[in-house]
Parts: C-alpha cells; sequence; structure tokens
C-alpha cells in the first residue's frame, strides 16, 4: 500500500504541500488531481525518494520515504514530470544500464513496450523529441513489472494514439495488482482510468474519494431547447438558450409529465459531466 498521512513540506518560506493525506491499494489506480502549483509534484518527490518531508509520513509497503527508498526501489516504477534522461547515451545503452540497476526486468516484456511504443533504440536520447522522450520514460518504468507506480503528468507530450497504448499498459498493470498514483490534470483521463482521486489546492486535499460518487450516479442532466415556460416542481439553470435541470433519476417520470404539458423543441438527457464538477474546485 501506499499511504501518506498529514504531509507537510515547506521550501524555506514557501508553501509545498501543507496537509496531505492519501492511501492507494493494490490493484488501484489513484488519480491525484489539481491546478499548477497545488503540490502534486512536491508530493510525489518525497514519495520517490528526492525531498524530505518537514511533518506528516510518507510510506511504501511499510517503507518510510524518503528514508527507507533503497529499501523499496526495486518495487517502484517512477514517470517524471520532466524526462530527463543521460543526453549522449542511446536508449539501447540506457537499457543495458537500467537492466543492471534493476536486476528484476523482464526483457521478453521490455521488447513488448518498444515494439509497441515505437521507440527507436538506436537514437541517442537527446536526438528525441518531448514524446519520444516520454515513451522511454514510461519504458524504463515499467519494464521491471513494478509493484508500485507513481506517474506525473504521464502522458503529457503524448500523441493520442500513444496515450491509449499507454493506458492499456497501466490497466495492465491495475490487472497485476500494481498500486498506481496517477497525477494529471486530463480529468477524462482521470475519469476513465481511476477508481479513487484526491483533489490537492494550495497543499490541502480538498476533496477526494470514489469517482463514482462524485458523479452522483443517480442524477441526470436534462436540457429543453425552446422552452418558454417554467416548472413548478424543477428548477433549472439558463444554458446557450436553453434550461438545463438537474434530476434525480427516479423523479424523470414526473419531470416530462410536467414538461409535456408545454411546447418545447428538443431535449436531450445526460449523465452529469464530471468535468463540469471538477472544474467547479479548480477555481
Ligand atoms: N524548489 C522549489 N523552491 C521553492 N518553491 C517550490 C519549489 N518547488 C515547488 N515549489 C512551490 O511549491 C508549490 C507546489 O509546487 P508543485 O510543483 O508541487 O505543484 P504541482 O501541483 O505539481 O504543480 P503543476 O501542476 O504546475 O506541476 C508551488 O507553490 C511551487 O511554487
Amino acid at each position: 500500500m501506499i499511504k501518506i498521512s498529514n504531509l507537510k513540506k515547506y521550501y524555506g518560506k514557501n508553501r509545498g504541500i501543507e496537509d496531505v493525506s492519501i492511501e492507494i491499494k493494490e490493484g488501484e489506480i489513484f488519480g491525484l488531481i489539481g491546478p499548477n502549483g497545488a503540490g502534486k509534484t512536491t508530493t510525489i518527490r518525497i514519495l520517490t525518494g528526492f525531498l524530505s518531508e518537514d511533518a506528516g509520513e510518507a510510506k511504501i509497503n511499510g517503507f518510510k520515504l524518503p528514508e527507507d527508498i533503497n529499501k523499496v526501489k526495486k518495487d517502484i516504477g517512477y514517470i517524471p514530470g520532466e524526462v530527463n534522461f543521460y543526453g549522449d547515451m542511446k536508449i539501447k545503452e540506457f537499457l543495458k544500464f537500467n537492466r543492471n540497476f534493476y536486476d528484476n526486468v523482464d526483457v521478453k516484456y521490455e521488447k513488448e513496450i518498444i515494439e509497441l511504443l515505437g521507440i527507436d533504440i538506436n537514437k541517442k536520447f537527446k536526438e528525441l523529441s518531448l514524446g519520444n522522450k516520454k515513451k522511454v520514460a514510461i519504458l524504463q518504468a515499467l519494464v521491471h513489472k513494478p509493484k508500485y507506480l507513481i506517474l506525473d503528468e504521464p502522458t503529457s507530450g503524448l500523441d493520442p494514439l500513444v496515450q491509449q497504448k499507454f493506458y492499456s499498459l497501466i490497466k495492465d498493470h491495475k490487472k497485476m495488482g500494481c498500486a498506481i498514483l496517477f497525477s494529471s490534470h486530463i480529468l477524462s483521463e482521470i475519469e476513465k482510468l481511476c477508481n479513487n482521486f484526491a483533489m490537492i489546492k494550495e497543499g490541502k486535499v480538498i476533496k477526494s474519494g470514489a469517482i463514482d460518487d462524485l458523479r452522483d450516479i443517480s442524477s441526470r442532466v436534462i436540457t429543453v431547447y425552446g422552452l418558454n415556460d417554467t416548472l413548478n416542481n424543477f428548477k433549472f439553470t439558463e444554458k446557450n438558450n436553453a434550461k438545463e435541470f438537474l434530476v434525480k433519476t427516479k423523479d424523470i417520470h414526473f419531470f416530462i409529465k410536467e414538461l409535456s404539458n408545454f411546447n418545447f423543441e428538443d431535449i436531450e438527457i445526460k449523465k452529469p459531466d464530471l468535468e463540469e464538477l471538477f472544474l467547479k474546485y479548480y477555481k
């Protein structure tokens, strides 16, 4: 398990994080979201052994970070937000170096990922584009089939096709029982991939829980176009020349009955948009 409790970190007088607590179980993809400067990377840097905390604690499999990083290093896969490897090294040399470090690299799997993502291992790192550098970072993070994956905006810079391939690799790791921390600004990918999430703002967790609970799966957004009247029992907000109602699924037939007394042009019924809900918290 990855367990972070009341973690706090200041850079001198500057707040990094104030109070962050999250738990990620094996077989779970956990979304870490929040605006620029919220504290996601600071949290991740402590978890990956690069920074020490001021208060609270971060643990992986019971080992305290950053102190015990060497005891869990081989079980962790990490994709940093900014990928900076050894510029003059060819990718194939880098992979050899990586195989020596992680004595548990699955060489067959390494080959599979190289083919899946289309990585040119004969190129030097400095010759690669941003997206292709990111592909090497993905490869390096996954080849030893880690038990814990820590991903800091892993899809930034990837084209949509490679993104899809990356998602399938991550889902495979989830099936293998990996505990995955996935930091991202792309709310739709958090919605699609994650079971649970935490939103950090100004260094504190302001909202967390199951993605499905957040969405309020028992309600529907009903947009009615060309309706000039108001309904007695249902409130609405005016949006793009239409009236938008949030209606509990159990009340939909009452809603339709009441609406049928009036003229309107068109109607659209959909599940609440998670992206809109997330954006409210960003503001
Ligand atoms: N080396 C540093 N020195 C001083 N302040 C820092 C340093 N690194 C981060 N900070 C500050 O800590 C806060 C949290 O930054 P952090 O990089 O953790 O946020 P983030 O959520 O990862 O942001 P983003 O989404 O922009 O990557 C910010 O206010 C940032 O300015």
